[in-house]
């Protein structure tokens, strides 16, 4: 089986309404997805999805996704898209770097391999059924009041699990959020306060050794090495997300005790063939993880939840889905979904998720 075409297509995704993180420096209203068809000799088709969230969450830029597929692109035609490491290493070879590129060709090629085995990715991705997986909201910096509220509406769509956009340079206004957010949560629910590397080292420990709260925190610095300092300085356990790229990366955390866990998003990592190496070592030094994406429609959700259902409920928290925020769906009803604060991934072979090219507009670039 032999890679015969690559299909872009550019979607303008608007959030349905603004979210703010990094304790309100980084604002987000839209995002940019590229939408890859990989069309094979054998008539099989594969589809697969990268989406940064905006410019300034990640170095990641989505008019740049689309740039690296073009260099990437007569590397990949006349590769048997089932060979995943293989296809993996020639991407290493012709453009090192670049991991949010490479996710929607990894995915698409999953896709391909499922449907050639006639199973789904979360069989194929080690899993023993079609686990339905907790989903977290989003809560988007504000005031405590004002958080709590989204916490309320987030339970009414029946989210138990929360992720509250704190941080900023006055320790008082977290220790405020922290502390009324985590008392006022509805009973059974759980938060995780993510800090997108807003805090100096100095503020973490002072806010983290402020509160009574003992609930995750996420990303509190930029680096890994603040990250570790961190950790051995306070209580609550840790969650790494920005700063982590490579395996390397997941090694370097573990070894240095900087976390008790990680976020996986195959599209900060480059890939579920990558995200699925680092979800498998995370399982054998006892992490326990978030497994989703970094933003996107139904389709980057759906390849993430695939990982996430065949990933052992022990060392699985929760995960998110970055379609609840967009006001658009090019896909509408598939893949994953809300369903009372649960989602569950398809059973179809592949990723379970086909687009209609005719809802997605003209392609910006056809390889061949
Ligand atoms: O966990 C995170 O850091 C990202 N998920 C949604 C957007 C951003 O908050
Ligand atoms: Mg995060």
């Amino acid at each position: 089986m032999r890679i015969t075409r690559l299909t872009v297509f550019h979607l303008d995704l608007p959030l349905a309404k603004p979210y703010w993180l990094s304790g309100g420096r980084l604002k987000f209203d839209r995002l940019d997805s590229t939408y890859l068809r990989i069309d094979t000799d054998e008539g099989v088709t594969g589809w697969g999805e990268g989406c940064p969230w905006g410019h300034s969450y990640l170095p990641a830029h989505g008019p740049g996704l689309r740039a690296g597929i073009a260099t990437l692109a007569p590397h990949l035609l006349g590769l048997d898209p089932r060979s995943l490491d293989h296809v993996n290493r020639v991407m290493d070879l012709q453009l090192p770097g670049h991991s949010y590129v490479k996710s929607p060709i990894d995915m698409a090629c999953w896709d391909i391999l499922g449907q050639v085995a006639g199973l789904p990715l979360w069989q194929l991705l080690g899993g023993e059924a079609a686990t339905p997986v907790p989903i977290n909201s989003s809560i988007s910096t504000g005031t405590p009041d004002q958080m709590l509220g989204l916490i309320a509406e987030a339970a009414a769509q029946g989210y138990r699990t929360h992720s509250a956009k704190i941080g900023g340079s006055d320790p008082a206004q977290d220790i405020a959020r922290i502390e009324a957010i985590s008392a006022g949560l509805p009973d059974g629910h759980r938060v995780t306060f993510d800090v997108n590397r807003a805090w100096t080292p100095a503020i973490a420990v002072e806010v983290l050794n402020s509160v009574r709260a003992r609930d995750w925190i996420e990303q509190p610095c930029q680096t890994l090495d603040q990250c570790a300092h961190v950790a051995r300085r306070v209580a609550n356990p840790i969650m790494l997300d920005e700063c982590l790229h490579e395996f390397s990366d997941h090694l370097a955390a573990w070894s240095r005790g900087a976390c008790e866990g990680v976020k996986i998003k195959p599209n900060r990592v480059g890939g579920l063939t990558r995200a699925r190496q680092i979800r498998d070592f995370g399982v054998s030094v006892g992490w326990q993880m978030h497994i989703e994406d970094v933003g996107g429609t139904a389709l980057a959700d759906t390849a993430a939840l695939h990982l996430a259902a065949s990933t052992p409920e022990a060392n699985r928290l929760a995960s998110w889905l970055g379609h609840a925020h967009l006001a658009d769906d090019p896909i509408p009803g598939q893949g994953a979904r809300n369903r009372d604060g649960l989602a569950t991934p398809p059973s179809a072979p592949g990723l379970g998720v086909i687009p209609d090219p005719e809802a997605l507009g003209r392609p910006v670039a056809s390889y061949d």
